[in-house]
């Protein structure tokens, strides 16, 4: 059975995780980055991967959207096996990875990037909802996406988190380098996710504010999961402090 016939079976609708990682190693050639990494990311829920630089968040989300295949482990997306199944498939199944460093097409358009994350016959929609969530991004349509400000560019690739109609979206670093008033328009984004009911694996630098929109977190420390639980706990001041802050390490 593949894992489109799966996905007919126990597909979004059902209470399958819309993304599990089992017992996941990965490793970059000899060196093992990742070990025995497990988590749950339940439909239409906020779940936070925090840890302090080199911990394996990124490769955790490239293990999740098949850019780096697990040494060990699986990977299951609405319960189906996916360990197996190409990048391009998994989107296929509704998962939208947004990598750090934007994922978009620089010498394209902002209107020609927004149709291609659009879904045929929804592009004017689609540049419509682009526009009213980034205001910015309406102003800017003729202009090459590789010509935009940094943020602008985080805006834009985040836009195919709406576009794609994925059920599932895996977003890496969303505020990394920009402006605290643009960092707020990139959380209440994530927000409206949430709202519309789309399940988020959320790594960011702003771990408190990650924390927030949380229902789940997960910390990850040398490669290894160090927390699992509510995200709730984790903002009270000692557990932060024991788990993400200074005395973490
Ligand atoms: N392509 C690669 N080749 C070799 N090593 C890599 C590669 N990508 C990442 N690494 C190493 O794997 C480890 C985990 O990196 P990863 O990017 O997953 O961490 P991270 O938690 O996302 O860190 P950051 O917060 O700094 O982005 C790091 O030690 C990193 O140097």
């Amino acid at each position: 059975m593949t894992a489109t016939d799966l996905r007919a079976d126990t597909g979004p609708h059902t209470t399958a995780p819309a993304l599990e990682l089992r017992d996941v190693s990965a490793r970059y050639g000899e060196t093992t980055v990742l070990r025995d990494v497990s988590l749950t990311v339940r439909p239409g829920r906020v779940t936070a991967l925090i840890g302090p630089n080199g911990a394996g968040k990124t490769t955790s989300l490239r293990v999740a959207s098949g850019l780096l295949a697990p040494s060990e482990g699986q990977v299951l997306v609405d319960g189906a096996d996916v360990t197996r199944t190409a990048p391009h498939r998994r989107a296929g199944l509704g998962l939208c990875h947004i990598p750090e460093g934007r994922g978009i097409y620089r010498n394209l358009t902002v209107r020609e990037n927004l149709a291609m994350m659009a879904s045929r016959g929804a592009v004017e929609e689609g540049i419509e909802k682009a526009a009213a969530a980034f205001p910015v991004l309406g102003n800017r349509l003729g202009q090459k996406a590789g010509t935009l400000s940094g943020g602008e560019q985080q805006m834009l690739a985040l836009c195919a988190a709406h576009l794609r109609r994925p059920h599932l979206v895996l977003v890496d670093e969303p505020s990394l380098g920009l402006a605290p008033i643009v960092v707020d328009l990139v959380f209440e984004f994530l927000e409206t996710l949430k709202a519309e009911g789309i399940a988020l694996l959320l790594v960011d630098q702003y771990a408190l504010r990650s924390l927030k929109v949380a229902d789940t977190a997960y910390v990850l420390r040398r490669g290894r999961i160090a927390y699992s639980g509510d995200a709730a706990p984790l903002l009270d001041g000692n557990m932060f402090e024991q788990y993400i802050g200074e005395g973490a390490a």
